[in-house]
């Protein structure tokens, strides 16, 4: 029996998009785990990077404003580019030249999702792209799902990605092996009670994910598991229907305290507010800390953050409604 002989597969010759062409997109930050969800739950926050991509007949040009200015690459490593190109490449598109204009409001490497949302920006511009000039066809919704499945293969984890896409407090999963599969991420968006408030109090100080995500053990023990598997049950009902629970809610065993050494002032803040029955959490994997509570709590938490240090802190509305974009 002759084997088949394979020739190389030659490179496939990438069509270039019209010269002009341009989409503005709208991401928000987002805030990941809410204590016991980990790698699951998230919670969109109004407070939103705009990047705005308009094809050139050749170069690239990216003017980065606001954070991450003077510090994230402005060549072809910009996290949101190469997102951009990549998905293009990955329909037979190239980009001639690029003006990339990113109006950044998302802190870098605070537990904010900020690497998430760069990358839901980059795939959600590229597909806006080719809708623009109409050689993809596919629904809001099939748009989404894309953006979702490859942001969270990216991340390697879907708890920033469904929040950033579809706004709202959501719970994502993974499912089957191909992370690449069109049905392996989904997630659900559940409403949040009115009178929830979040409040994130942001350090000057970075963490990187991957850094915190190092610290992890590989196994915990079964009470901690148990315990912290009942909290998040717990938890969707307290965001969702009666946030009086939201204290006892948001208690876990999988990651806050095993992370806590990289981050000893946002523990040290985190205790104080939960001893005065706040349920504060660590935003994603922090360092900033999240304060899921009521209107009268917004005020204590101002204070007790003031009281404690410096800390940025923002009072933002839930994002109801994710990532957004715009021919133009
Ligand atoms: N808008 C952005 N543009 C370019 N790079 C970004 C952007 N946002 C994040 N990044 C990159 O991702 C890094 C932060 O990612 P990460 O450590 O996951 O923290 P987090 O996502 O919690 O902010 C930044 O240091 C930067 O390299
Ligand atoms: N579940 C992840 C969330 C990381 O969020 P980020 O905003 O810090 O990137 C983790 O806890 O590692």
């Amino acid at each position: 029996m002759s084997e088949a002989v394979s020739t190389p597969a030659r490179p496939r010759a990438l069509a270039p998009l019209p010269v002009g062409t341009a989409v503005t997109v709208r991401v928000p930050a987002t805030s990941a785990n809410l204590g016991p969800g980990f790698d699951a739950f998230g919670l969109a926050l109004d407070l939103c990077d705009e990047v705005r991509a308009e094809v050139l007949p050749e170069g690239l040009s990216v003017t980065v404003e606001g954070q991450g200015a003077g510090t994230v690459p402005t060549d072809g490593r910009h996290l949101v580019v190469r997102v951009l190109r990549e998905e293009l490449a990955a329909e037979g598109y190239a980009l001639p030249g690029l003006n990339l204009l990113c109006r950044n409001v998302i802190p870098h490497g605070r537990g904010l999702g900020s690497s998430a949302s760069a990358i839901v920006a980059g795939l959600a511009a590229a597909r806006g792209l080719l809708l623009a000039v109409g050689v993809v066809d596919e629904t809001d919704e099939q748009t989404r799902t894309r953006v979702l499945v490859e942001s969270s293969r990216r991340e390697g984890h879907p708890d920033n990605a469904a929040p950033a896409v579809h706004g709202g407090f959501t719970i994502a999963w993974t499912r089957g092996e191909d992370p690449t599969h069109p049905d392996a991420v989904k997630s659900v968006r559940l409403s949040v009670h009115p009178d929830v408030r979040a409040v994130v109090c942001v350090p000057e100080v970075e963490l990187a994910t991957s850094r915190a995500r190092a610290l992890l053990p590989a196994g915990v023990p079964h009470a901690d598991a148990a315990l912290t598997a009942g909290r998040a049950g717990l938890l969707v009902h307290a965001l969702t229907a009666d946030p009086s629970l939201l204290l006892d809610a948001t208690e876990e065993r999988l990651h806050q305290a095993q992370r806590a050494p990289a981050m000893p002032a946002s523990a040290r803040l985190l205790g104080v507010l939960r001893e005065q029955g706040l349920a504060a959490v660590v935003s994603g994997a922090g360092p900033s800390v999240l304060v899921l509570t009521d209107a009268a709590g917004v005020a204590r938490v101002h204070e007790t953050a003031a009281a404690q240090g410096t800390w940025d802190v923002h009072d933002r509305p839930v994002h109801p409604t994710g990532v957004s974009w715009r021919v133009g």
